[in-house]
């Protein structure tokens, strides 16, 4: 395993942050740190880079135990959510600021960030100053700054949150190419349940300093194993809830019908989106969401009886450990 964390813990003075976290990353894969805000994602994610000392556990990446040591020499870098540029620098001086101490002649760094601003699409913007450029372009110089010292890990604190809708989704896009173009293996921290699920090999769900849950985007939507997991991630439909065992359809899996189906029931609400439509269908026991594809037709009405066909999924709520 490329990153290791084995029983992490981080405290600050009563708050546990982080409490005895242990998860495993693969080299080349990205994996999400997925949960709502406070808990814990940016304590993990800085206690990686060694910005904040844990009180207990190991941190290893690459074989070598680097709980200890000071960031600027782990294998690590880190793009901040404010993406920290010097404000008075030029694209390409934020880009090999962190070159000049790693032993590279002037001529060398230049050449190195030049080659980096070329990957993140900035060449042509290398003597701009930082200040004059979109929001969208800093973060992508924060970024050609992190890969540029070529880092083991790549760490990302909600790199994208300060974009607006459109260019966050073109960013993890770019985000991922890069990626893949480069083999980096990256950690990222979100509370987007959507960002996570597009741009994760691997998706870590935290709550409250603990791992609920860890798996491919597949795994954590399809199989959730707690109540937690299955109302962070997606939308869903709890059809029966006991002590022991929760199940559940998600809006999407329900298929509406005029002639057939399990199950029968009135539609009470229709809201057109765009590329589908969604109902609420009251049966004898439940209000279900549905989510049907727009296929070009009116769809079903409101008032008018349908058919419905699903199959559950169920959580048992017995403790999982599936680390
Ligand atoms: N420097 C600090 N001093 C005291 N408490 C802190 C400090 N940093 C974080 N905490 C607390 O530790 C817990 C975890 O915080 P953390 O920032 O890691 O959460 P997060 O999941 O990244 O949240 P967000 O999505 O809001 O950034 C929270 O209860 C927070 O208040």
């Amino acid at each position: 395993m490329f990153v290791k964390l084995e029983n992490v813990t981080k405290t600050f003075n009563e708050v546990i942050a982080v409490d005895r976290l242990s998860f495993k990353v693969e080299k080349g894969q990205i994996m999400c740190l997925l949960g709502p805000s406070g808990c814990g994602k940016t304590t993990t994610l800085k206690s990686i880079g060694g910005f904040l000392k844990i009180n207990s556990g190991r941190i290893i990446i690459d074989g070598q135990d680097i709980t200890n040591l000071p960031p600027e020499i782990r294998p690590t870098s880190t793009v901040f959510q404010s993406y920290a540029l010097f404000p008075h620098m030029t694209v390409l001086q934020n880009v090999i600021y962190g070159l000049k101490f790693k032993g590279y002649s002037r001529k060398e760094a230049i050449k190195k960030g030049e080659e980096y601003l070329e990957i993140v699409g900035l060449l042509p913007y290398r003597n701009r100053n930082v200040q004059q450029l979109s929001g969208g372009q800093q973060q992508r110089v924060a970024l050609a700054r992190a890969l540029v010292v070529t880092p083991k890990v790549l760490l990302l604190d909600e790199p994208l949150s300060n974009l607006d809708a459109k260019l966050r989704v073109k960013m993890r896009e770019e985000i991922k190419d890069i990626q893949s173009q480069l083999g980096i293996t990256m950690i990222f921290v979100t509370h987007d349940q959507e960002e996570a699920l597009y741009i994760a090999d691997i998706i870590a769900v935290m709550n409250e300093g603990k791992l609920e849950q860890i798996g491919t985007p597949q795994e954590v939507y399809c199989n959730p194993k707690s109540k937690f997991v299955l109302d962070f991630i997606g939308n869903s439909n709890v059809i029966e809830e006991s002590s022991g065992s929760i199940s559940f359809v998600r809006p999407e899996e329900i298929i509406m019908d005029r002639h057939q189906g399990n199950t029968y029931g009135k539609v009470v609400k229709r809201k057109f989106i765009g590329s589908y439509i969604s109902y609420v269908v009251q049966t004898e026991k439940n209000k279900l969401n549905v989510q049907a594809q727009n296929v070009g037709n009116e769809g079903f009405e409101l008032g008018e009886y349908v058919y419905l066909t699903y199959k559950e999924r169920y959580i048992s709520l017995e403790k999982h450990s599936n680390i």
